[in-house]
């Protein structure tokens, strides 16, 4: 029987759910503000938001629906930028793009990483400045790598042979000279769910230190002066607690930065050592410090290079998931509630895998509620499924709701701004909900939810 895997360590992986500490009523009303969005709050069973009542919100917006804590999301850019003041912080899209997303960050002073043409797109159509971008990914195509140099992005961060003698090409036939980062695979080995590790050598990202394939690529980029090599690139995967993989690597890192002023008599001015910071997701989960993270890897860099004689290059982070993930939650409607007889509960709501793939997809927990009325039943060990046609179509797997939950009733699913939006499908021709952003006790729609006409666009 394959184990249950939480990308931050599995705590219950061992514990059948009738042995975990038993839970009173009153557990289940209780908002943990680790977890639930910074402006939660919960008077008689109802949860409130931004200001809004969630009732409200389902009642205007309808369900399933992401809802996202305006405040939250920029009270933690803010804390970003000030942990890594005198440091470039760039947020990464990939968690969760979307116009309103790029305004607040061109208000906030950060910038921005893409990791395609369409995040790329996204963040022009609003005017965000080309050169607060960072270019991502691992086989960009020649057309988006053109819209890259024609646009003028900051940077772009080479992760193959191919790419640098691409993009060399692009430059020169453009009459361009973009600054290009190398992806460095540091061999770290990032204390995550495998699909979300990226620094050991056996996957697909990067340019392994180890095989000496990022020295190789140093080699390339300098004999090609249409393209400005200006640092190095390191990301070692996604949702990590322990910080220890992140100093590793800018240790490894930075040594590389020293390797190749020795080799090559060439100092780069720049390090970008990525994001991957992780979130708590369910009661037990610690989340790294950012301000102590940020204080230990510019401790690290500057160490390794004043020792070396070197100037401490200008740093970049690249958080995502520590960005949007802990201020977004999603409410679902109850439709059905199933008890399997000696079992467990199996609570159906109104979305499911279409909405938040991450469950299905790294074994990923979860913590949720009922939100939209006080309770005093006693907990019932539930299990919270989506519409989907397939038994793998899960929200929450173990966890307790009250025995009186019925349909109607609102559930609400903590910390999922990251990673589930972004990631939405329409199988099986779900429409995908729509996102609010709530503050100050108003609502507003800044991804409309998609109607059965957007389903059927395209379709000959
Ligand atoms: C290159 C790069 N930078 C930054 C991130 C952001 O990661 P996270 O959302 O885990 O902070 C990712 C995704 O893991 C990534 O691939
Ligand atoms: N999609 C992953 C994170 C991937 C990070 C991308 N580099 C998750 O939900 O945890």
């Amino acid at each position: 029987m394959s184990r249950f895997v939480h990308p931050a360590g599995d705590r219950h992986a061992e514990m059948l759910p009738h042995e975990r500490p038993p839970l009173a009523p009153a557990d289940l009303n209780r908002i943990n503000p680790a977890i639930w969005p910074r402006t939660s709050t919960r008077t008689d069973g109802t949860l409130t938001v931004g200001g809004v009542d969630v009732r409200e919100l389902a009642r205007e917006h309808g369900t399933p629906l992401y809802v996202l804590d305006e405040d939250d999301v920029r009270s933690r850019m803010r804390d970003y930028a000030t942990a890594f003041a005198g440091s470039e912080v760039h947020y990464a899209g990939k968690a969760f793009l979307c116009r309103e997303i790029v305004r607040w960050l061109d208000d906030e002073g950060l910038g921005l990483d893409v990791a395609s043409g369409g995040e790329l797109a996204v963040a022009l159509s609003v005017g965000f400045p080309p050169e607060r971008i960072t270019m991502h990914g691992n086989n960009k195509s020649v057309a988006e790598l053109t819209r890259a140099l024609e646009v003028g992005v900051g940077h772009v961060v080479v992760d193959s042979y191919e790419e640098i003698a691409r993009l060399g090409h692009l430059a020169q036939e453009l009459g361009k000279r973009p600054k290009v980062m190398i992806r460095v695979t540091t061999g770290v080995e990032a204390h995550t769910h495998e699909f979300i590790a990226t620094a050991h050598d056996d996957q697909k990202f990067g340019l392994s230190l180890n095989t000496g394939a990022a020295a190789e690529a140093v080699r390339r980029i300098l004999a090609l002066p249409q393209l400005e090599l200006v640092g190095l690139h390191s990301h070692i995967g996604s949702q990590i607690v322990d910080t220890a993989g992140f100093e590793v690597a800018a240790r490894r890192l930075t040594a590389l930065l020293v390797q190749i002023k020795e080799e090559h008599g060439v100092v780069l001015p720049e390090l970008d050592l990525g994001g991957g910071y992780g979130i708590a997701y369910v009661e037990g989960d610690e989340a790294p410090d950012i301000k102590e993270l940020a204080d230990g890897l510019r401790e690290i860099v500057t160490k390794v290079c004043t020792d070396a004689g070197l100037p401490v290059p200008r740093l970049t982070v690249e958080p995502g998931r520590t960005i949007v993930g802990p201020g977004g939650i999603t409410l679902y409607s109850v439709g059905t509630v199933k008890d399997v007889e000696g079992l467990r509960t199996y609570v159906s709501i109104d979305g499911g895998m279409s909405d938040n793939v991450r469950t299905a997809l790294y074994g990923a927990e979860y913590t949720a509620a009922l939100v939209s009325r006080e309770s005093t039943a006693e907990p019932m060990l539930s299990r919270l499924v989506g519409k989907h046609c397939e038994s793998g179509d899960i929200i929450v797997r173990d966890f307790h709701l009250p025995a009186d939950l019925a349909p109607g009733d609102l559930v609400a699913v903590a910390a999922t701004g990251a990673y589930c939006r972004s990631l939405a499908s329409n199988y099986n021709y779900l429409p995908r909900p729509a996102v609010v952003a709530v503050s100050g006790g108003k609502s507003r729609v800044i991804v409309q939810g998609e109607t059965e006409d957007d389903l059927l666009r395209g379709q000959l």
